[in-house]
């Protein structure tokens, strides 16, 4: 998702709104918050209250009274309102910083933990960048704001407010005049919030879709130069990032406009009143004591309001910033435990997988295109191993990623030993389904942390057996072994090698249910065939479906289906469909084909990628690197 197909932004919301839906998670920092506002407030009153005294002094003991120890006194009390001020503001910058960073995390976190229970169609809609902006820019902002502007805001409203009152306490005339410079300045900031807060969330949304183009052209940095098209990623990039620019430049003209207009209009309403006060001096209706006062306190509003433009820019983009947390947090997740969850059969190892009726259609797909899966009935008995063949395309992955419910069906059932998975707990039919998938993913971990990522507990018995059954063995040869690091951080392996390792993965949880999802694509014929026999004899103690694009793999299976236009068109032995099923010897046919024309892509390819390779580390017969 980009910013520019963004998600449904109709429902805005007020700042206060926003914020008070915080309110569950600041609950614990609010104290200290209150704390901190409080110190600014009292400090701002402080420093309002010096030119009061200055007023005193020069009405009192400077021309009046001719008092050296009223002038001291007075000068003591303007040094202590002054350290006073400076530790208050001390405690407000020490007070706030702790809430702001805890609060940081806990949404962190909050929103780690949404991303996680999600499900797999809200990841295949939005881009990665915008959740990683979402989850890291988006809450510092805020925090910043929290921490700090939020803070300003407060103190400077009530400095802007407490000042004026002193200003027309000080003299209603010039107050006035001040006062009234304060409408235009009003009009100005609130139609500069209209026009910022769009640019904001442009800003943001745009921030990114830039951070997504990164992470994408690093994931598929060997691509890019192997066909030779950095140039051309630099340059889309490029063309994002001065986007971006532009619409960073044109919050900062109008935030230098509105700042322009905030610091001009006091400054023209205190030369006027310079002029009138001088006239009310010399015509003595004003003291030089009230207008001592009165200029000092301008000098104290006038700051605050010069700021005003730039705080409220840091609270649009606060707010902008908070929205967008929300906007994901607000996806409802579709994929949940049921309300009365069934035990699942403390049955054998191996369970009965069933597909009853089964439907499904992808939620972008075209209004008139018909359903991806439109009516799978298909069982798999306790123990037997069926293979999914089907043309590229036809929906073999989509089909086996219902049974860990990693899509829900939109029609019909997936059913494990008769119960309905949606019947089940996620984490206990997770805990019997396992699942490899043709991409493997790593994680930043151990070999070992990685096989045993279902089955944390499990011991040294467990982990050897997964490794030698997939075929694994080169991990014994790697610089630590299985505590060798492996993923994006540790040793860089072949796309057959980490295969090896997701298939690994999947046989440790030892699943009632096991999901192959073509895990043997990128081996090398040697290879597939030790690991297929090695594979062969823990394939008999689980039920296992497999997806499968040629024979070597379909030879695996105890039976295949035969999956065309979302329906399953045939189902029997792999000799049974050769011999009497042309649409099953096409489909074999056209998947070899296909798989040839890979091949040779990859070897051009892999001369200068390492990425697909083919896998050459092939696994000595079974135990013998052990
Ligand atoms: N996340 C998704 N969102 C929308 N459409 C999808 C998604 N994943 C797959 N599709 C579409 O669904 C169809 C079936 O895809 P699927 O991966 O299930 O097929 P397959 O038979 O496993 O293909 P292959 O043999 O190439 O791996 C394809 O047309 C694909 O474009």
């Amino acid at each position: 998702m980009t910013a520019l197909e963004g998600p449904d932004r109709s429902r805005e919301t007020t700042f206060t709104q926003s914020l008070a839906r915080l309110y569950p998670l600041s609950r614990e920092v609010v104290p200290r918050l209150a704390l901190g506002l409080a110190s600014a407030v009292v400090a701002s009153a402080l420093a309002l209250a010096i030119p009061q005294v200055l007023q005193w002094i020069v009405n009192g003991p400077l021309f009046e009274s001719n008092d050296p120890a009223g002038l001291w006194w007075g000068v003591g009390v303007v040094l202590a309102l002054g350290l006073a001020e400076a530790g208050l503001l001390t405690a407000r910058r020490q007070l706030v910083l702790a809430p702001g960073t805890k609060l940081e995390a806990k949404l962190r976190v909050q929103l780690y933990e949404h991303l996680a229970e999600l499900p797999v169609a809200f990841h295949d809609e939005w881009g990665s960048g915008q959740l990683l902006s979402r989850s890291m820019s988006d809450i510092r902002r805020f925090r910043r704001w929290i921490s700090f502007g939020m803070v300003m805001i407060c103190v400077n409203a009530i400095t802007i407010g407490i000042g004026t009152a002193l200003m027309l306490s000080s003299s209603w005339v010039l107050g006035t005049i001040y006062a009234v410079a304060a409408v235009p300045v009003l009009v100005v900031s609130f139609r500069f919030r209209r026009r910022y807060r769009i640019a904001s969330r442009r800003a943001q949304d745009q921030a990114g879709d830039l951070a997504t183009v990164v992470e994408e052209s690093v994931r598929g940095i060997r691509v890019l130069k192997a066909f030779g098209r950095g140039r051309d990623a630099l340059d889309s990039f490029a063309a994002r990032a001065d986007e971006l620019r532009e619409t960073e430049l044109s919050k900062s003209r109008s935030l230098s406009t509105v700042s322009m207009v905030l610091t001009l209009l006091p400054e023209t309403a205190l030369a006027v009143s310079l002029v009138v006060g001088a006239f009310l001096v010399a015509s003595g209706d004003l003291t030089v004591g009230a207008i001592v006062a009165f200029f000092a306190t301008a000098a104290i509003v006038n700051g605050p309001l010069g700021r005003l433009g730039e705080q409220f820019a840091m609270s649009m983009d606060a707010k902008t910033a908070i929205d967008r947390y929300f906007e994901v947090l607000d996806v409802p997740n579709t994929i949940l435990d049921p309300a009365t969850p069934v035990s699942p059969k403390a049955a054998s190892r191996a369970s009965r997988l069933e597909f009853q009726g089964v439907r499904f259609r992808y939620p972008d797909a075209p209004a008139d295109a018909p359903d991806l899966l439109d009516g799978i009935d298909l069982v798999v008995e306790p123990g037997e191993t069926l293979a999914l063949v089907a043309l590229t395309g036809g929906g073999k992955s989509t089909l086996v990623q219902l049974v860990p419910r990693l899509y829900d069906v939109t029609g019909g059932r997936v059913l494990i030993d008769g119960i309905d998975v949606r019947d089940l707990e996620r984490l206990a039919l997770r805990s019997h389904v396992s699942i490899a998938f043709e991409e493997p993913v790593l994680f930043s971990a151990s070999v070992r942390e990685n096989i045993l990522l279902g089955v944390p507990d499990a011991g040294d018995d467990v982990l050897l057996r997964a490794l030698e059954v997939a075929g694994a063995d080169f991990v014994h040869a790697l610089p630590d072994g299985v505590d060798t690091l492996v993923g994006e951080e540790g040793l860089s392996l072949s796309g057959g090698q980490r295969q090896r390792l997701a298939l690994a993965r999947a046989i440790a949880a030892e699943p009632r249910v096991l999901v192959l999802d073509d895990p043997l694509s990128a081996l090398d014929v040697r290879t597939e065939a030790l690991v297929t026999e090695r594979l062969r004899a823990t394939l008999r103690e689980t039920t296992t479906i497999v997806v499968a694009h040629r024979p070597s793999t379909v030879a695996l299976a105890d039976r295949v289906a035969l999956l065309h236009n979302g329906r399953i068109a045939a189902v029997g032995t792999h000799a049974e469909l050769l011999a009497s099923n042309e649409l099953y010897r096409s489909v074999l046919a056209r998947q070899s084909r296909a798989r040839e024309e890979r091949w040779r892509e990859s070897d051009v390819t892999s001369a200068r990628s390492a990425e697909r390779r083919p896998d050459v580390s092939a696994p000595s017969p079974a135990g013998a690197t052990r």
